[in-house]
């Protein structure tokens, strides 16, 4: 089941829109033309090979590097043409979580988590901190981790606290870039599941930059393919593997990929998985 919210129409509100983008430095055309939709409450996997440019959309779409060509719409409204109250209206309404984790070293989760309430609101000292509390729980870390600094915490703690400070100001719609990467496969799966519960229980919806098929397969709604400059192809898990580029064909059906389980019956908690892949949360290893 895809959770999005309808709008008055009955059709499936589209969050962000990224329309003919065209990205290039220098003679390197990195995209061109490209169009993509993100819906609301939905959890959407950006894939494609490495160099292809996700990360250079995921920075685009956040004014971070210039684009060419292309206009990208953020809750209906176009981020070029809105005056400098509603663009900081809208950038309020995005969370980011860089690769990394990208904390400051120097801060304390708590005043990490406070940056973008600092930069944005103006709020009372205590408040802030009951904020930065909240946030710590929502995310599943203890609570003393809120005064400890990044030095202090695991790889999967520091992506956690990554995603308390993305969720600061309360989100629509979060980008993760690549969150699973260096974690262990059972914080990699645990990870996939505070997503989706965010999803469930927020309404958050998530653009997620991933190499990680365990997350495509397991929490992602739909997944857009990036190659040949554009978005060659966007839709279900079993949408990618009907599509006919050797590509697609190769991430997702080569040695690396695994049987779909069934999200949708109890049968998925008996689904075989190929050795060398990881797991959902609560499921035991079984290699067939
Ligand atoms: N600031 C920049 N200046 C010049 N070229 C850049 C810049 N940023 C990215 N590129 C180029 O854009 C292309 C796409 O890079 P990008 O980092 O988006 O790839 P990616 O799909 O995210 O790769 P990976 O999966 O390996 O992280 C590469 O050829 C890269 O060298």
């Amino acid at each position: 089941m895809i959770p999005t919210r309808q709008t008055e129409n009955g059709k499936r509100e589209v969050i962000l829109s990224a329309h003919d983008i065209t990205v290039a430095f220098g003679n390197n055309v990195v995209l061109d033309n490209l169009d993509l939709d993100v819906y609301r409450g939905e959890i959407l996997g950006f894939v494609g090979g490495s160099g292809t440019g996700k990360s250079v959309l995921m920075r685009s779409i956040l004014r971070l590097i210039p684009r060419q060509h292309g206009t990208i719409r953020i809750l209906g409204e176009d981020y070029d043409q809105v005056d400098e109250a509603k663009r900081i209206e809208l950038d309020m309404r995005l969370g980011v979580l860089f690769q990394h984790g990208a904390l400051f070293s120097a801060l304390t989760v708590r005043e990490n988590i406070q940056v973008p309430m600092r930069e944005y609101l103006d709020l009372p000292r205590s408040l802030m901190d009951e904020l930065a509390e909240l946030k710590v729980a929502m995310v599943g870390l203890a609570p003393d981790a809120v005064d400890k600094y990044p030095s202090e915490l695991s790889g999967g703690m520091i992506k956690r606290a990554a995603l308390a400070r993305a969720l600061a100001l309360d989100p629509d719609l979060v980008f993760l870039d690549e969150p699973t990467s260096g974690l262990d496969p059972i914080g990699a799966a645990e990870f996939d599941d505070l997503i989706a519960q965010l999803r469930d229980t927020l309404g958050l919806t998530v653009y997620m930059v991933t190499h990680d098929l365990d997350s495509l397969f397991s929490v992602c709604d739909r997944v857009a393919v990036l190659g040949q400059k554009r978005v060659l192809v966007e839709g279900t898990i079993e949408d990618m593997l009907e599509f006919d580029d050797p590509w697609v064909q190769s991430y997702f059906k080569g040695k690396r990929a695994r049987m779909i389980p069934d999200r949708d019956s109890e049968q998925a908690a008996k689904t075989h998985y190929v050795s060398g892949t990881r797991f959902p949360s609560g499921q035991k290893s079984e290699t067939i």
